[in-house]
């Protein structure tokens, strides 16, 4: 067996830290995280209030490594940070100790100032200045970051309190002897005393109102999403020319910036490299005060912002071009001691023997990632089958899903719990379109229920969920689909396995087309190991689990290859999902948005090399989502045009590799039905389609002949768009196609003529004269080609035509 062990360390820092704990850091793969010294003998000493809430609120002894890198750097140097350390290991805290400390010494700083200038002793930072902007992708996380910051604040009040008791008693107990409490002291209790909750922005929490007195009142520290951030600033900030002085001034008020020192960026290679993010992080960078102004950047993946150069602001000069430049990198890195020939768990004796090797990996090493190699048509099976056993035979409770589009979310929300072999399980569902109290409650819930092997829970959801959230115990994330953005990989699976805790991922990837993902991944230093196709529970137990490729025996028994053939649960699973659709026409209505919704989504797979839209096996997913029957749209087309020429190719003898195999092989059957009287179950609903039935029936002969007309319309319009060197290489082609079928027929009439004379047998496929040749049927082959060709043009002028789109838009805008 391959045996690893755990080393971080820290690069690029200089030597301040924590001191060593005298504590060797645990061994053991996948065990408790390694710390980095403990709080206590952190240096620069931490202020009373901070220590004490970490120790008791928080009840952390030992610093990360990441905390250990950063926290004190951050205290004492007036730099710009650029920080990369895994999922889970504690980033959150690396930034939110020092702005508290940073926020104590300012309020010092001020206070000492604004006595110098005559103003009242011991008040530092007023009411409405903003120290500190913490800027995150999502509500969610940015409501985590809040709470962080309001235990601190609460342990603050605490801390007085406790303060104030033990003074009271001591004055009760006070003679004359004893020293009065030092000056200092008393007046930053007063002082700290004074701190307002950090302000939240997001969505459905703060007004959009352009009214500075609609919004609420600022604090020290602003915690939210850019986009609310952004119109907060502007509206507090700015006021029209035509404003009065008394606006302007009024606006002042609401929010002062002149002690503002820090912008932290939260997820930042998210905030820089999303269009719609950085068009809200200019607005935040253009109000802030740039001199005084250091900037923190945070993220599991944070190093990629500096190679790639095709989004946003990455890439070392976008960053510069933002104000960005010379930050120091904290890059807190995960070494793994491979022993044995690789690290897939394939080790042997002789392995053992091949010296260890130490491999970076930007993953926990607590977190077990797999893959599972599937058809598409059985990648729901795989997911249900993937969760019973994970509960059944490794007692795994907590488990997260994701998705690539919230319809798909919604969809399959409403399936998978109806499912009767999902039963026991608790679903819920969180995605971008639900409103912000459901978002609030689904997490509330998901993150407080008493998951059991029993009684697991799963979440479904988009990659809103994806990025820094601190979900407790989950156990096990599934990757349905893999993310569009390859960063997010590691973010997604990084929901498991949380400061040291064991977690699993298990991405699901389709057979024949997606492999290049495993190797891509490696590159970036995730490595995966391949989890075997699970098989039925009852063939699991017979095989001590171990699983099988799908329909392995069956195909084995048939004689045929069982690369492709999928396997028969799948089918009898897309029975039982159409049969739960079939009771309300609203959920075939899901069932299509999420199909073209997850097609479309495929197409926008930043690694469009290795998920190709081409390969996509849409009749296979269409059967994984339990279709009734396929939507209209250019993909499907496109694939069964595919699958029939394969088909053609089979007949003819001329079939070969992977692709015609999985082709051939791929079958779509519309489920027989009534369509006109499939119902909704919602009576309004249900009354208005019946209604709009009626009409279209009054309108039958109106509505084709119109179609007809734009049909026609379109044929012109695509044809006039035809340039004339096109029409006239068509021509070109068409009169070789012509000459080749006069000579075919002049080849057969002769052929049967001399069979006929010399009483011979007739030519066959193996002894036809070659194309070069000129004159045999080879040389008619060519006709595919310009038939393809020909297929080709009239696809291009249509998709030019249309769009390339016959699917209502906002089908797709979907992703999050
Ligand atoms: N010093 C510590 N000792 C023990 N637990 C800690 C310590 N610091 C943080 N944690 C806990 O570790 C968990 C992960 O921390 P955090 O959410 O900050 O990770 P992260 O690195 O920001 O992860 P991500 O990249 O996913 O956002 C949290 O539950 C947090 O409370």
């Amino acid at each position: 067996m391959a045996t690893t062990s755990t080393k971080r360390k820290q690069e690029q820092v200089q030597g301040v830290g924590a001191e060593p704990s005298s504590k060797k850091p645990k061994k053991t793969a996948g065990a408790a995280p390694s710390f980095a010294g403990s709080w206590d003998k952190l240096k620069p000493i931490l202020t009373p209030w901070i220590l004490e809430t970490i120790h008791t609120t928080f009840g952390f002894t030992n610093l990360t490594p990441v905390q250990a890198s950063l926290i004190p750097l951050a205290i004492s140097k007036n730099k710009d940070f650029l920080v990369e350390a895994v999922t889970g290991s504690g980033k959150t805290l690396s930034y939110v100790v020092p702005v508290l400390e940073r926020l104590v010494a300012k309020e010092a700083e001020m206070a000492k100032e604004r006595a110098g200038q005559g103003g009242k002793a011991g008040k530092g930072l007023r009411r409405n200045e903003v120290f500190a902007l913490v800027v995150v992708p999502t509500r969610e996380l940015a409501v985590q970051v809040h709470a962080v910051f309001e235990l601190f604040f609460q342990g603050l009040r605490t801390y007085v309190a406790d303060q104030k008791a033990m003074n009271t008693e001591d004055v009760a107990a006070a003679t004359d002897d004893i020293p009065e409490q030092p000056q200092q002291q008393q007046e930053q209790i007063i002082t700290e005393e004074s701190y307002p909750s950090p302000l939240l922005l997001v969505s459905g929490q703060t007004t959009t109102s352009k009214s500075t007195t609609a919004l609420p009142p600022p604090s020290p520290i602003i915690i939210g999403t850019p986009g609310r951030i952004a119109s907060y600033l502007s509206t507090s900030l700015t006021t029209s020319s035509s404003s009065s002085t008394s606006a302007f001034s009024r606006a002042r008020k609401h929010l002062s910036l002149t002690p503002f020192s820090l912008l932290i960026l939260d997820e930042a290679d998210s905030l820089l490299s999303s269009p719609d993010h950085l068009r809200n992080m200019h607005t935040i960078w253009s109000t802030l005060p740039r001199q005084q102004r250091r900037n923190w950047l945070f993220s599991a993946t944070m190093m990629d912002v500096l190679s790639e150069r095709t989004n946003g602001l990455l890439g070392t000069s976008g960053l510069e071009r933002a104000g960005l430049k010379n930050l120091t990198r904290v890059v807190v890195k995960v070494e793994t001691k491979v022993k044995g020939r690789d690290q897939e768990g394939t080790g042997t004796e002789a392995a053992a023997a091949v010296p260890a090797e130490v491999k970076q990996r930007r993953t926990p090493v607590s977190l077990q990632n797999t893959y599972i190699l599937c058809q598409a048509a059985e990648k729901t099976l795989q997911l249900v089958r993937a969760l019973r056993t994970e509960t059944n035979d490794n007692g795994h409770a907590k488990f997260i899903v994701y998705f690539s589009t919230c319809a798909a979310v919604d969809y399959f929300y409403r399936i998978l719990r109806r499912l009767p072999e999902l039963s026991h399980f608790h679903f819920s569902s969180l995605h971008g379109h639900l409103p912000p109290p459901i978002r609030t409650s689904t997490l509330a819930g998901f993150t407080t229920h008493a998951s059991t092997p029993l009684r697991p829970s799963v979440l479904l959801c988009t990659d809103v969920a994806a990025r820094g959230l601190d979900l407790p115990d989950v156990d096990v994330v599934v990757q349905y689909d893999a993310p569009m953005d390859p960063k997010v990989f590691s973010h997604r699976a990084g929901r498991a396995a949380r400061m040291g805790r064991q977690g699993k991922g298990i991405v699901l990837l389709t057979k024949g087309s997606e492999e290049g993902y495993i190797e891509f991944l490696a590159l970036r230093k995730i490595p995966l190991r391949r989890q075997a196709y699970i098989g039925p529970e009852e063939q699991a137990d017979d095989d001590q689990g171990g699983g099988g490729e799908s329909s392995t025996a069956a195909a084995a028994a048939a004689g045929e290859s069982a690369q492709f053939l999928v396997d028969p649960a799948a089918d009898a699973l897309q029975l039982a999902i159409q049969n739960i659709v079939l009771e309300d026409r609203d959920l075939a209505d899901k069932a299509a948005k999420a199909f073209v919704s997850a097609v479309r989504a495929y197409s926008k797979h930043e690694a469009s090399y290795i998920f190709r839209l081409r390969e996509l096996d849409v009749f296979g997913m269409g059967k994984s989502f339990g279709l009734l029957r396929l939507p209209r749209m250019p993909e499907i087309r496109d694939w069964k045009e595919r699958v029939r020429k394969a088909r053609e190719r089979l007949e003819k003898g001329k079939a070969g590799g992977e692709d015609d195999e999985r082709l051939v092989l791929s079958s779509w059957q519309d489920r027989d039905m009534n369509w006109d009287e499939f119902a909704y179950v919602s009576k309004t609903r249900e009354a208005q389609r019946l209604a709009e039935l009626k009409e279209a029936e009054s309108k039958k002969d109106e509505i084709a002949a119109e179609r007809e007309q734009a049909a026609k319309a379109r044929r012109e319009m695509a044809e006039k768009r035809v340039a004339w060197s096109v029409k006239k290489d068509r021509k070109d082609r068409k009169d070789v196609r012509r000459e080749k079928k006069d000579r075919k027929k002049d080849w057969e009439a002769r052929e049967a003529k001399r069979v006929e004379a010399e009483d011979v047998e007739p030519t066959t496929t193996l002894d036809k004269p070659t194309a070069a040749q000129g004159s045999g049927p080879a040389a008619f082959d060519a006709e595919d080609d310009d038939e393809m060709d020909e297929y080709r043009d009239a696809k291009k002028s249509k998709k030019e035509h249309h769009g390339g789109n016959m699917i209502q838009s906002d089908m797709f805008d979907d992703l999050s």
